[in-house]
């Protein structure tokens, strides 16, 4: 069992409580809306739904008993499937080191002769490379040398903040902490590698602890320049969560706020499956993160993602254009020393893949025509 974290996670930061006072007086008509919206065509692969912590909003997790593991096969199908359809970006997510709790994925990683799931999770990378798509690994709480070795095989990487505040909602006896979520997106900052974090919305904390967690988050990227985004996620009901996800008003304060906090150059994402994208499209949202033609959210399945043609119509009403990105945003491709050469190496390749890299990261438009 992890031993109990008794530092506050802003020590080392620099977040100062005028700096949170002011977040909190932002409204969303302090903010203009983004002249353009982009997504990223993926697919989804849930290596493991085991986890060594119990978030209370989350289905995602097994009981004990029940772990397994995608086989390669699994994984080599769904990449396949996806880069059939046009997909440009491989999703691994998953439980937090499922091998850490439970025996069976240990001994069946074993098996496979891996010695740990971010092993496992570096070969699947290679794999997706191979079969044409780029790895965005959100595998949890990751340490220095974890990050430092995934990052050779991942466009980009990411993972949740979800909040500064210690929340019931991450209570019980292995709990998600935020002093090791921030030593995670530390750790991808001193590793270099492009990401993605964000705060999950209406899991009990307050409007400071809001702004607080955006602070923090602009603090490490002001030392790091990392961060290509930031999701404000709202939590949804499901089997385990039946408190209300928050209200329109609320996530369009929250995405205000997640604009004012963070510089133009970082764009700050909603998913459309989750929140009614319509309502906080003036707020400053520029992003609607992985959407997928062939696999379900895997985290939330009952929130299917909307067509792109539904997209596009979205986006269409709020006048401003659609376009498709990579996993890994423009600004960090161009320049050279964030991705790793295996990852530039895809991009530049000579094939059908790499020309369709190309052509998502110049254009960027026309999201229908695949
Ligand atoms: O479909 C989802 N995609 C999620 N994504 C994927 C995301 O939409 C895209 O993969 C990125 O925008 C990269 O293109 C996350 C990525 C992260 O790095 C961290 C958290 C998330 C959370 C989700 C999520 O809840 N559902
Ligand atoms: C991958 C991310 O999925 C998010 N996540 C987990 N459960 C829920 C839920 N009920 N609603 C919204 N987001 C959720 C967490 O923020 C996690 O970090
Ligand atoms: C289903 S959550 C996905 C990744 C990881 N378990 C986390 O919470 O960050
Ligand atoms: S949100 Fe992630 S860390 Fe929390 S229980 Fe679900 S899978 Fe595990």
């Amino acid at each position: 069992m992890q031993e109990a974290d008794t530092r506050d996670p802003l020590d080392a930061l620099d977040v100062t409580t005028r700096d949170v006072d002011r977040l909190c007086s932002v409204e969303p008509a302090d903010v203009d809306p983004a002249p353009h919206l982009s997504f990223a065509r993926n697919v989804f692969l849930p290596l493991t739904t085991a986890c060594r912590y119990t978030c209370t909003y989350c289905t995602y997790f097994d009981p004990p008993g029940e772990a397994s593991l995608m086989s390669r096969e699994d994984v080599r199908q769904v990449l396949e499937t996806g880069a059939d359809a046009g997909c440009t970006e491989a999703l691994f997510t998953f439980g937090d080191k499922p091998d850490d709790r439970y025996a069976a994925i240990h001994d069946q990683l074993d098996a496979w002769g891996h010695d740990s799931i971010h092993e496992y999770l570096y070969e699947m990378c290679e794999l997706a490379l191979d079969v044409g798509l780029l790895p965005h690994s959100n595998p949890g709480d990751l340490q220095h040398d974890e990050m430092a070795m995934l990052a050779e095989v991942n466009a980009s990487m990411g993972v949740m903040l979800e909040t500064t505040a210690d929340v019931d909602a991450h209570a019980g006896p292995r709990q998600k902490t935020p002093e090791q979520r921030l030593d995670t997106i530390r750790a991808a900052g001193e590793v270099g590698i492009p990401f993605t974090t964000g705060i999950l919305v209406g899991i009990g904390e307050s409007w400071k602890d809001r702004a607080e967690s955006l602070l923090a988050i602009r603090e490490l990227n002001e030392r790091y320049g990392h961060i290509q985004e930031v999701l404000v996620q709202p939590v949804v009901e499901n089997e385990r969560w039946n408190s209300p996800t928050p209200d329109a008003g609320t996530l369009r304060r929250a995405v205000a706020m997640a604009r004012v906090a963070l510089p133009e150059e970082v764009s700050i994402q909603v998913p459309p499956n989750l929140a009614p994208v319509r309502e906080v499209l003036d707020c400053g949202v520029d992003d609607l993160g992985g959407v997928s033609p062939v696999t379900d959210d895997h985290i939330n399945p009952d929130y299917a993602w909307p067509g792109l043609d539904e997209l596009e119509a979205i986006t269409g009403e709020a006048g401003v254009p659609l376009g498709e990105r990579l996993p890994v945003y423009k600004r960090f491709v161009d320049d050279g020393d964030w991705i790793d050469e295996r990852i530039e190496t895809a991009i530049a390749a000579d094939t059908v893949h790499g020309e369709r890299f190309r052509s998502v990261l110049e254009y960027g438009e026309n999201p229908a025509e695949v």
